[in-house]
């Protein structure tokens, strides 16, 4: 399989994401020169001390101009903004690609924004994270061995489509295409509800009496359910409202089930519990690799 190679890649957003993407195409070898952009100019200074990027442009629009790929890694709520900012910059045979965490919103956008470019925007989410934000966060080895998730349509350009593609493929990932409602739907129950059950325990049992009792004795487990609360709530409240559709009914779902779960408990029935609990316990055992704890 011959390695994709790009010239000159725009990385708008270098933070966990954008970095470690940038990271991972570099050590790769598939891309000669790395600009970043974005918002916070600190974290783009660390980035370049990082070695992440090469140059920091002077803004998305400047960084685009002179990109053959253009990587969006911003908050998805930031997507409509840049991609107006970029527009007008775009050579005729630039790629745009996204790593947004939901695609309906992303792709609506870029319909709306890109006009004919839209042809060449290949929508992607990069389904591998940390609870960690920023450039000091990235690392190359971060999308190895995950998946990536493309949700072209009929009208993208397939060779776009194989460009981002072959990228994710040279960072290690499984890349495989689907729509972007099948996307949200699926990810708002394996990723956006875990994400608002840990924001929410975390901050129902701050709210109880002797909070500071309750967190002195949690035990690994809470740690383990908890992680991802300390994940960036300016990004995850982007998601959750970029995917409210597809969210609120497995959280209504989510929540008719706990109250059976209450309720057998209520009722003193001991095997209903217990036969949740087997059921749970053998699908999680089943998918989460028993050597390693990954999954
Ligand atoms: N954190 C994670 O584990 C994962 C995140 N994603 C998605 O990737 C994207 C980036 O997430 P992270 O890298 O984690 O976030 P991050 O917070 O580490 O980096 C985002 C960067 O975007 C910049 N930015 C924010 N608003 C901007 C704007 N309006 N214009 C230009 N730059 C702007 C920030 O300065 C920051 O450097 C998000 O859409 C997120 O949903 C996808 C997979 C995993
Ligand atoms: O930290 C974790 O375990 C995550 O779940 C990271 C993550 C966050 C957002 C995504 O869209 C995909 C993965």
């Amino acid at each position: 399989m011959s390695t994709t190679r790009v010239t000159s890649v725009a990385i708008i957003g270098v933070g966990l994401i954008g970095g470690s993407a940038a990271a991972t195409w570099r050590r790769a070898g598939c891309v000669d020169r790395l600009i970043g952009a974005g918002r916070g100019r600190a974290n783009l200074e660390r980035a370049l001390e990082l070695g992440l990027i090469d140059e920091i442009a002077e803004s998305p629009a400047d960084a685009a101009a002179r990109s053959d790929l253009v990587l969006l890694a911003v908050p998805v709520g930031a997507t409509a903004a840049v991609l107006a900012d970029i527009a007008p910059a775009l050579g005729n045979r630039t790629i745009v690609t996204d790593a947004g965490s939901t695609k309906t919103g992303v792709v609506a956008d870029a319909r709306r924004i890109l006009g004919r470019a839209a042809a060449r925007f290949v929508p992607g989410h990069p389904v591998a994270g940390t609870e960690y934000s920023g450039a000091d966060a990235a690392f190359a080895a971060l999308f190895e061995n995950r998946r990536v998730i493309l949700t072209p349509d009929t009208e993208t350009d397939p060779a776009a489509v194989s460009t981002v593609r072959g990228l994710w493929e040279a960072a290690g990932a499984q890349v495989c295409e689907m729509t972007p409602e099948h996307h949200d739907a699926v990810l708002a129950a394996t990723s956006h509800l875990p994400h608002v059950l840990a924001y929410q325990l975390v901050d129902t049992l701050a709210g109880l009496d002797e909070q500071q009792e309750i967190f002195d004795y949690a035990a690994g487990g809470f740690a383990d359910f908890t992680r991802i609360a300390s994940s960036s709530p300016a990004m995850w409240s982007d998601i959750v409202q970029a995917n409210r559709d597809c969210l609120l009914p497995v959280i209504d779902r989510y929540l008719a089930e706990l109250n059976t779960l209450r309720q057998a408990l209520a009722d003193n029935d001991r095997d209903a519990v217990n036969r949740r609990f087997e059921r749970a316990k053998a699908v999680r055992d089943r998918f989460v690799d028993n050597r390693t704890g990954r999954t």
